[in-house]
């Protein structure tokens, strides 16, 4: 009897041109194009496990060892009944193949990153929950058509299928069918394009991506200019930063698109805070550091921005990386060592961090232990991966494997 499974990873993508915005709720159609980095899944990943099988009864999916409810009409369910659509156009199409798309699947999948951290998991989850199907089922579809179905799971999802930076053209068609993700430049094309990830505490729930874009739709006049004449301006411009890899550029437009966007929350009626103490601090500490650099005649050299949440990726450069961790670090100790991948720091660590010369250390005050409570040092990565046979999640029995 053949087994019909197949394991996938997808990363996580963090936007410089921010999706705010939807004008199809249920479809995912958003109001604005957007742009992204994909980030390095050696770091950050969804790993999903697909399985069809005749003795299934339903479908099910279980994230990170729970079971999760697949509602009817639901994200979910919609992603899952579009994929098995894909697939009986294979099975039409050749009488031989297997017919999958009527078995019930089993979907089990694991985020390497806390799930609850606001650090997108939605959009590897959706990505990895797409791959894996796609690879289950042998289906001829680009990264392109399958965006078309993760977006539907999550709009940030779509980006996901491609590594490097990514659009997400918002297409102006009724149904949908052009509003996708498509490559911008490969990961190869810059590769030198690391992040900094500052996981901010966040004791109390803020307002959801979906509902939050939603009022921000409804109440701010803002949002109407941003969306006829700032992003597609700005989209091009960026672009072009990317294609050029004009980093200076590419920072400026960053960092006014994630301001622009956190301007929106706050012309929603009621208005909507997404940033905090911490994350304003932080991008104090970026922007003298940026000041040091152009006063002494040189360009941007690092960019913030934040999503609906007070998380802090800051992109840089490779070569200004050390610079950027041991800023952070002085400003905001951390609890434990810092996990230092690329081994920035030798032997010796990071210590208590440090600033540039010519920095004015007066542009924030030290937060104590657990302001930032971790930080994670990344890059630019790949696209989705299939795994391998051994990688499953799902055991003999279709039920999630025990993980030790
Ligand atoms: N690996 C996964 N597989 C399938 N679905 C997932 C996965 N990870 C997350 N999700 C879905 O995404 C939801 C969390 O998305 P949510 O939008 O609330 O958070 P976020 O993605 O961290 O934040 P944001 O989208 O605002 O950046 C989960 O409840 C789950 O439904
Ligand atoms: C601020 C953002 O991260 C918003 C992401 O929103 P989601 O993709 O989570 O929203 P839904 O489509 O409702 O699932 C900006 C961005 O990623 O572009």
């Amino acid at each position: 009897m053949s087994v019909y499974q197949a394991t996938t990873s997808a990363p996580v993508n963090i936007a410089c041109i921010k999706y705010w915005g939807k004008r199809d709720t249920k479809l995912i159609l958003p109001t604005n194009s957007s742009l992204s980095v994909t980030l390095d899944q050696d770091h950050l990943r969804s790993t999903t496990t697909s399985r069809a099988d005749t003795s299934f009864d339903k479908d099910r999916l279980w994230l990170n060892g729970i079971e999760e409810e697949i509602k009817d009409g639901g994200r979910l369910a919609t992603c899952i009944k579009e994929m098995k659509k894909l697939r009986r156009e294979v099975e039409d199409k050749n009488s031989n193949e297997p017919k999958l798309s009527t078995f019930a699947v089993h979907i089990c999948s694991r985020n390497n990153f806390p799930t609850a951290a606001g650090l997108a998991s939605s959009a590897s989850g959706f990505a990895a929950l797409v791959s894996s199907l796609a690879a289950l089922y042998a289906l001829p579809a680009s990264p392109s058509q399958l965006s078309l179905i993760a977006r539907q799971g999550s709009g940030s999802a779509c980006r996901s299928l491609f590594g490097g930076f990514v659009a997400w053209e918002q297409g102006s068609l009724p149904d949908g069918s052009d509003s996708l993700a498509i490559e911008v430049a490969p990961q190869s094309h810059w590769p030198d394009i690391h992040a900094l990830i500052c996981v901010v505490s966040d004791d109390k729930k803020g307002t959801s991506s979906t509902s939050g874009m939603q009022r921000t739709v409804e109440t701010s006049p803002l949002l109407q200019h941003r969306i006829k004449n700032v992003v597609p301006v700005r989209m091009e411009a960026i672009k072009k930063a990317i294609l050029a890899r004009d980093f200076d550029s590419f920072a400026r437009i960053t960092m006014q698109d994630s301001n622009q966007f956190h301007a929106v929350a706050l012309d929603t009626d009621p208005p909507i805070f997404y940033m905090n103490d911490v994350s304003r601090a932080i991008i104090a500490l970026v922007t003298e550091y940026n000041r040091v650099s152009v006063e002494n005649g040189g360009m941007l050299k690092a960019a913030y921005t934040y999503d609906a949440g007070p998380n802090a990726v800051i992109y840089t450069p490779k070569e200004n990386i050390k610079d950027i961790v041991s800023i952070i670090v002085k400003y905001f100790p951390q609890a434990e060592a810092f996990k230092d991948p690329f081994g920035l720091f030798g032997a010796q660590g990071v210590g208590e961090g440090g600033v540039v010369q010519g920095f004015n250390a007066a542009v924030a005050k030290p937060f104590s232990v657990g302001a930032v409570k971790g930080l994670i040092h990344t890059r630019v990565g790949d696209g989705p991966r299939v795994l391998a046979e051994s990688e499953t999640l799902l055991g003999a029995n279709g039920l999630p494997k025990v993980v030790a």
